[in-house]
């Protein structure tokens, strides 16, 4: 249930008045419930300081608000009757979970479903109004992870519906365990993936920072923080999208930090694992001889070439411990208009090029025109390229640019490290933001505003000037908020500082407020972005000022700051690097391959097009396309999924064990078909201590039937 509350904001200067006028009431605190303030203080005495264009924002579902709704609409519309300002009645605004029939009545938006968690747009509405139904293949994986609870890796090739099937997978598994919290931990290996199947990075979800550390460290860096301790604890499925991307230690550090935390020599502690890629696609990213020494992750310059060789997570010792299945989708739904076009990817995908595909691929050079004014996503090599690209089209824009520069400070500053640790970060030392500048969100915030959100900057505010928009012609009060020309309700909010877990009412109100206050008491003469951006979980764009946010890199022992870079989280996203763009898809795409250095590159940014219509290439070289022979032998091992009958397949067994010398584990899970194998043997030995439970007392336990 979103957080009930009532958010008052009015004109530039009547702000402050109403927001001190709260808090020397003591009105405001952090513990307070907002139940609590608007109880405390009427909101007659409230708006009577703030003259005209106040405004009032109810993020509220609950039935009990509709009264405090009604009684602030009233105020609000005879306000608005008594002032000249550029709203008339529509100052009244309300997020989408309550709309004014009249003036006295209300009606529940029916995109909500009151008293449940649900109060946005949810993945199989999405599904169903996209008209996309399961393949066979797809639902035999489904079978296997929902209600078998099978750890699974299942792969496929670009765009046979890994991702897609994630989301079924993951609303499924959350509706299963409705009622334990947090047990479904749905991450990704990068943001943009993240936010494909609503979920955040696993560095982000599980609190482990940058993961450069090492276990002991990354442990003890946890156990201080209460809500990740608690995460881990809870967590009784772990996802993680695009595990291509992640190298081999960082899987055995999560094993390890997981068999901690669950107190379990389990593999990952007992959770059930669900991995999702295409080691086809790009390898992970291996940091510098120099870090990796530091941290411990090796401790020579051999074992660091050993590992660049074998960086894939299925190298590690604990791959093939942690998986029951590992399955392979075959049939390709993103270019499904287009079988030649699948057939010559497929190609590239094995870096078997034959000489028709390499004809098809060359003729794709022809230029590509914009659609609705849209222009093709261009997909670079490296993100210098990209950063080339994005200065350049923000050139071609006729407005004034803005510059935000950073501000930098640490304990670090003024030693060598401290300028190369800050330029690691996504932000940019200054960047130049121009009304019409696609951009993209590089910070967390909320379930729909998370690091790869994408949009357009739509305006600038400032101090002097709160005439959001004025070029609609609508908003001249200044206020957050506006009618657009179709009489529409718009909102538009400050970007909240990051948003973790759940949070209270309490938290959630002092965040705005601190917000409000950041635009007016922080900065002399300070000029924010207001940018439109595409919400992932609802069809509504969301429309925020951004204000400048901290990167900090901490010390892991101390968490003290030691380098921190304060600056607009956003950077320029007319073009990105194939790197971010994985997982993706572009129905107009544009790449240049002619620099490409990298396994699986030019696969990934080909298959990102529905069709070769859509797509154009420069620079094409079928010797650009790069592939790892240990990845091609690794899938020789991988099951095409239509070759299993899941039917047969037992689910697996919850078993109780109790003794005296594990008491912390009250339950352990696992697969009684899977008793032949060694490494599960294995951990159960493992698991019971000294009270070794073999098969015979297995058999013991679970009677002669089991
Ligand atoms: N069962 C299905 N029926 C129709 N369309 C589907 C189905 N499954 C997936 N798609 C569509 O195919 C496209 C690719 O799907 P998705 O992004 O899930 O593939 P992917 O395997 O994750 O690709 P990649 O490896 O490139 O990330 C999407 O546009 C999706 O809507």
């Amino acid at each position: 249930m979103i957080p009930s509350f009532f958010f008052l904001m009015a004109k530039d200067k009547h702000v402050k008045t109403l927001l001190q006028a709260f808090k020397e009431a003591g009105k405001v605190s952090n513990q307070d419930s907002i139940n609590d303030i608007t109880q405390k203080r009427s909101f007659e005495a409230a708006f009577k300081e703030t003259r005209d264009n106040a405004v009032v924002e109810i993020l509220s579902t609950d039935e009990k608000y509709k009264q405090q709704y009604k009684k602030a609409s009233k105020i609000v519309n005879a306000h608005s009757e008594h002032s000249h300002n550029h709203y008339g009645k529509g100052i009244l605004l309300t997020n989408s979970n309550f709309e004014q029939e009249s003036d006295q009545n209300l009606k529940i938006d029916k995109g909500l479903t009151v008293g449940s968690e649900t109060t946005s747009k949810t993945d199989i509405d999405f599904l169903e109004e996209a008209q996309i139904i399961l393949g066979e293949e797809q639902l035999k994986i489904l079978d296997l992870i929902v209600e078998k609870e099978k750890c699974v890796f299942f792969t496929g090739a670009a765009g046979t519906g890994k991702s897609m099937l994630l989301v079924e997978i993951i609303r499924r598994l959350k509706i299963k365990y409705k009622h334990q919290e947090d047990a479904v931990a749905v991450t990704a290996t990068t943001g943009l993936a993240g936010l494909k199947i609503g979920g955040k990075t696993y560095h982000s979800y599980f609190g482990i920072g940058l993961g450069d550390a090492d276990e002991k460290q990354l442990i003890q860096s946890i156990s201080r923080r209460k809500d990740v301790v608690k995460l881990w604890e809870t967590c009784r499925v772990l996802i993680i999208d695009e595990i291509s991307l992640l190298h081999s230690k960082m899987l055995e550090k999560l094993h390890n930090i997981a068999q901690y935390f669950k107190k379990s020599t389990l593999p990952f502690g007992g959770i059930q694992l669900v991995f999702v890629g295409d080691f086809f696609q790009l390898p992970p990213v291996v940091a510098s001889y120099s870090n990796m020494l530091e941290t411990k992750i090796v401790t020579n310059y051999e074992e660091y070439n050993q590992f660049k060789k074998e960086v894939y997570a299925f190298k590690s010792h604990i791959w093939n411990k942690c998986l029951h299945f590992q399955l392979e989708l075959t049939k390709v739904y993103r270019q499904i208009a287009d079988p030649e076009f699948v057939n010559y990817l497929n190609e590239v995908r094995l870096g078997e090029v034959s000489d028709e595909a390499d004809a098809a691929f060359n003729s794709l050079s022809r230029k590509i025109h914009k659609f609705e004014g849209i222009e093709p996503t261009q997909l670079y090599p490296t993100k210098k390229e990209a950063n080339f690209f994005n200065h350049r089209m923000s050139n071609e824009l006729p407005s004034k640019p803005i510059v935000f520069k950073c501000e930098k400070r640490g304990k670090m500053f003024g030693l060598p490290a401290f300028n190369s640790i800050s330029d690691s970060f996504l932000a940019p030392d200054q960047i130049s933001l121009k009304v019409g500048s696609q951009v993209m969100l590089i910070k967390n915030y909320t379930q729909d505003l998370v690091n790869g959100s994408l949009g357009v900057v739509i305006d600038f505010i400032d101090k002097e000037n709160l005439n959001l928009l004025s070029h609609n012609g609508y908003c001249k009060g200044g206020v957050f908020g506006f009618l657009e020309k179709d009489n529409n309700f718009k909102q538009l909010s400050v970007l909240d500082r990051e948003v973790s877990g759940t949070e209270s009412n309490a938290d959630t109100f002092e965040k705005s407020l601190f917000a409000v206050e950041y635009l007016y008491d922080t900065t002399e003469n300070f000029v924010l972005p207001v940018v439109r951006f595409i919400s992932q979980n609802n069809d509504t764009p969301l429309l925020k000022i951004v204000i400048p946010n901290e990167f900090n890199y901490l010390d892991q022992k101390t968490e003290e700051v030691l380098v921190s870079k304060k600056q607009i989280p956003l950077i320029l996203a007319w073009a990105l690097s194939v790197h971010k763009s994985q997982g993706q898809t572009y129905q107009l795409l544009k790449v240049d391959v002619s620099k490409a250095f990298e396994v699986g590159q030019v696969y990934v940014a080909l298959s990102r097009a529905t069709s070769r219509k859509g797509l154009q290439i420069l620079g094409w070289n079928k010797k650009r396309v790069l592939t790892n022979g240990l990845v091609k032998e690794f899938y020789k091992s991988i099951t095409p999924v239509n070759k299993i009958d899941t039917d047969s397949i037992i689910a697996n067994l919850q078993l109780e064990i109790k003794s005296n010398d594990v008491s912390s584990i009250s339950s352990v899970e696992y697969d009684l078909n899977d008793f032949e194998e060694p490494s599960l043997q294995a951990n159960i030995i493992d698991i019971t201590n000294d009270e070794c439970i073999s098969l015979e007392n297995l058999s013991d336990i679970l009677g002669d039937d089991s």
